[in-house]
């Protein structure tokens, strides 16, 4: 890699005491062509935003071409970054052709005359992103794809050393998003612009990208080539669900697809999965087992816990009993009747205290009776009673065939096995 482009050096970020950015660090080198991926909220935008210099870092530091972001001026860093961001908002009176001269006088800049040569650039821009007859137009009134393709416009015009795109051809038609691509491609190609695509579309990625960066929970969990990095092992992590990824030896690309036909066979069976939760964490055991096609039975939780409000709202059967109180006689019967109607009943990694550790007595008796018992795994490392009986039961329940589930979509996987 030859000079850096962008460097971020154990960057955290966020917004007021929300960490988005937890120590990252990354280097793209000039030159590179590089998609980011990773699951909604990891925080990619957020780091974007960083490189912009439009968030301000916590601790560490960006740097682009060698400079601290936070100590260039507006004007020099609009020549070395252009992004164009995920949403656009613009003043209902700016046309089309205003907005992409933008890029050359640089908005929130000094005002400056344009040269010939600055409207050569701006109608080249323009014409390359197929908006020139849109020139007129008012902005706002634009399709969502049309309005990417002018901030497009907007940002080449610029004519920045690197370009960052959050998404930005997520709402353009077939035809377009490839003509985009092949604009970036060739900037990169005889420009040497580096390029910076954040997206979502996994397969594509893997044509365009020299590098791939995957990004969990406000790290990188995975960089290098597109197949080193979609790996069907990787992603299914990251992303908590099942993916299928094919490679395709002609053109050395990556197709990666979720999977439905599951869908279908669980439904058809309509499968009962008796829940034992509390304190939110049945909220995506019910949420992902009732898409999956799962009728959804859970208890006993207390009346205030937001896994009864999630119970309600998605029509879970539920067990409800007092709040602040142990777990009454007369509930636990209920909901081990239902576990005991169910086929298989999932422990979720609820800790369990003194107050509801008879929950997981409902485990006990259900694999007794001969059901598939499966626990989360880490269920008895969040157990708060001094005497670690969680614990202890737990391991019991493990010794006499109970499972372990270490993710939702593993859990899913093996339930459809
Ligand atoms: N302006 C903001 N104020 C508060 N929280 C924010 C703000 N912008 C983003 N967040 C939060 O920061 C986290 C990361 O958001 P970010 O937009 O960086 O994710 P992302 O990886 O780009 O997601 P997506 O793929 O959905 O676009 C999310 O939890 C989001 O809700």
């Amino acid at each position: 890699m030859s000079l850096s482009a962008l460097a971020i050096d154990s960057l955290t970020a966020g917004y007021g005491e929300h960490r988005v950015l937890d120590s990252i660090s990354m280097e793209i080198g000039s030159g590179e062509f590089v998609v980011l991926i990773g699951p909604n909220g990891c925080g990619k935008s957020t780091l974007l935003k960083t490189a912009a210099a439009l968030l301000k870092p916590v601790a560490g530091r960006v740097s682009l071409f060698g400079h601290d972001v936070q100590k260039l001026k507006p004007s020099e860093r609009s020549a070395m970054l252009g992004v164009v961001p995920q949403k656009v908002e613009s003043p209902m009176a700016y046309t089309v052709g205003q907005i992409v001269m933008n890029g050359r006088t640089g908005s929130g800049l000094p005002w400056r005359a344009l040269s010939e040569k600055d409207y050569v650039i701006i109608e080249r821009a323009m014409i390359y992103t197929d908006v020139l007859h849109l020139r007129d137009r008012y902005f706002m009134e634009l399709s969502g794809g049309e309005q990417q393709r002018v901030i497009l416009a907007m940002v080449l015009a610029q004519e920045p050393k690197m370009i960052m795109l959050d998404e930005s051809i997520s709402h353009l038609d077939i035809n377009h998003r490839y003509e985009v691509l092949r604009i970036l491609k060739r900037i990169n190609h005889e420009r040497g612009m580096t390029v910076v695509l954040v997206s979502h579309d996994l397969s594509l990625s893997s044509e365009i990208a020299d590098r791939l960066i995957l990004m969990d929970a406000g790290r990188v969990v995975a960089e290098g080539n597109p197949r080193d990095v979609l790996r069907a092992d990787i992603l299914s992590r990251v992303y908590d669900c099942e993916l299928q990824v094919k490679h395709d030896p002609l053109t050395g690309t990556v197709n990666v697809t979720g999977v439905l036909d599951g869908f279908r066979k669980t439904s058809e069976h309509k499968l009962t999965v008796h829940v034992i939760a509390g304190g939110g964490t049945g909220i995506e055991l019910y949420r992902r087992l009732g898409l999956h096609g799962y009728r959804v039975t859970t208890g006993v939780l207390n009346r205030m816990d937001s896994d009864a409000e999630a119970a309600n709202a998605l029509g879970v059967e539920a067990v409800l009993d007092k709040p602040f109180s142990a777990i009454s006689g007369t509930a636990f019967q209920s909901a081990l009747e239902l576990a005991l109607e169910a086929d298989i009943v999932v422990v979720s990694a609820v800790p369990f205290g003194a107050g509801n550790l008879i929950n997981l007595r409902i485990g006990e008796q259900a694999l007794d009776a001969g059901k598939d018992v499966w626990i989360a795994e880490g269920v008895a490392e969040r157990d708060y009673t001094e005497d670690r009986q969680a614990d202890a039961l737990v391991r019991q329940l493990v010794a006499k065939g109970a499972r372990m589930w270490p993710s939702l979509h593993m859990l899913i996987k093996e339930l459809k096995g």
